[in-house]
């Protein structure tokens, strides 16, 4: 299986996110994706390659204009305004404040954040860019031919919508990508989302959509992070409705309730006649993962792989999250392994 890396994640490293009422250092750090290419190359899974650069239309196609403008000029003003600290907003638009857009960057940062925990860099834009370069170059791929892919893609996507960033995402990698299998043939595609938190941004993109099916397991929003979206009565809306699956389980879920609700997904993804699948593989649902609480083991995630390998679709990885750095290597690499096994 190929993999598309970019050495440009690394220009994304915040210092620290507000957890729990304190600035804690970021869990979303460079030596998790060092980690995974390290495993990548010693399980030889594949070449590693460098992705090509696609430019912003493909971005376009799925981020709004005004907030795409935003992150690419907002180190420049931040820092314009005599600030070195990382950018992170101080409020937000909540309900009955007014839905314009602030003229100046800090009030902006606060308009396309959806949280406080996703820091602007003065290397984010560059790192981003490149995220969305390897899962578009990755989906170039599968419309030549391949298999299967996996986009080494840091920062991650599936929290950013249209037009706001959050949970350590910027640009929807796997939300771009199943946009441009879209706009290059083809017809259907599903995105399969098995982070521990659900995938609110990718939900909201094609809510409203029939041509791409979106699928999420994840931590209950009564309980967990995103908090707000998430829960099974989201079915999509319009021509969306009946398109959108969301599989919500209780922290502490057993690994055998997890994989029931994996198969539930992919007996939704097979009736939907899918012509490509995109996965957001997040590996959180490990065990051991510092912020999440489902029980996975390591192996577990081979068995993952191998039952997506059932669909027999062309399928692209995208990577999402996975704070245990020291087996998220592993972890990553059962699944693009158990997946090849049984392709
Ligand atoms: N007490 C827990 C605080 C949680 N704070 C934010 C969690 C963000 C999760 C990000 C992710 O893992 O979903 C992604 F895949 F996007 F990276
Ligand atoms: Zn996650």
């Amino acid at each position: 299986m190929l993999t598309l890396y970019s050495d440009s994640h690394r220009l994304q490293h915040g210092r620290s996110e507000l957890i729990d009422g304190t600035l804690k250092p970021c869990f979303e750090t460079p030596s998790r994706a060092d980690m995974v290419l390290a495993a990548v190359r010693e399980r030889d899974l594949g070449d590693v390659i460098h992705p090509r650069r696609h430019g912003l239309a493909p971005i376009l196609r799925v981020h709004d204009e005004g907030y795409v403008r935003f992150l690419e000029t907002a180190w420049q003003r931040w820092t314009a305004l005599g600030r070195d600290c990382d950018a992170l907003p101080k409020m937000w638009q909540i309900r009955r404040l007014r839905e314009t857009v602030p003229e100046q960057v800090e009030g902006q940062l606060c308009y396309y954040s959806m949280d406080c925990g996703t820091p602007i860099t003065a290397g984010t834009w560059q790192a981003a860019t490149a995220a969305a370069d390897a899962a578009l170059t990755g989906a170039e791929r599968l419309i030549g031919g391949e298999r299967a892919v996996f986009a080494l893609t840091r920062p991650p996507g599936h929290h950013a919508a249209s037009d706001y960033c959050g949970g350590y995402c910027f640009f929807n990698n796997a939300a771009i990508a199943a946009q441009a299998l879209r706009d290059h043939g083809m017809r259907r595609v599903a995105v399969l989302d098995v982070d521990y938190h659900h995938g609110n941004g990718t939900q909201d993109i094609f809510y409203r959509r029939s041509d791409v099916l979106f699928l999420s397991i994840h931590g209950d929003p009564r309980t967990e992070y995103p908090f707000f979206l998430g829960h099974a009565d989201e079915k999509g809306e319009d021509e969306g409705l009946g398109y959108n699956f969301n599989f919500p389980l209780a922290a502490g879920s057993c690994v055998s309730t997890w994989f029931f609700a994996l198969d539930c997904a992919l007996e939704q993804i097979a009736r939907f006649g899918a012509d490509a699948l995109v996965v957001s593989l997040g590996v959180d649902t490990f065990r051991g993962d510092p912020i999440s609480r489902f029980q996975l083991e390591t192996p577990d995630f081979t068995t993952l792989g191998a039952r997506l390998a059932g669909l027999k679709l062309p399928t692209l990885f995208c990577l999402e999250g996975g704070y245990a750095v020291g087996p998220i290597g592993d972890n990553v690499a059962n699944v693009l392994c158990g997946f090849e096994a049984r392709a």
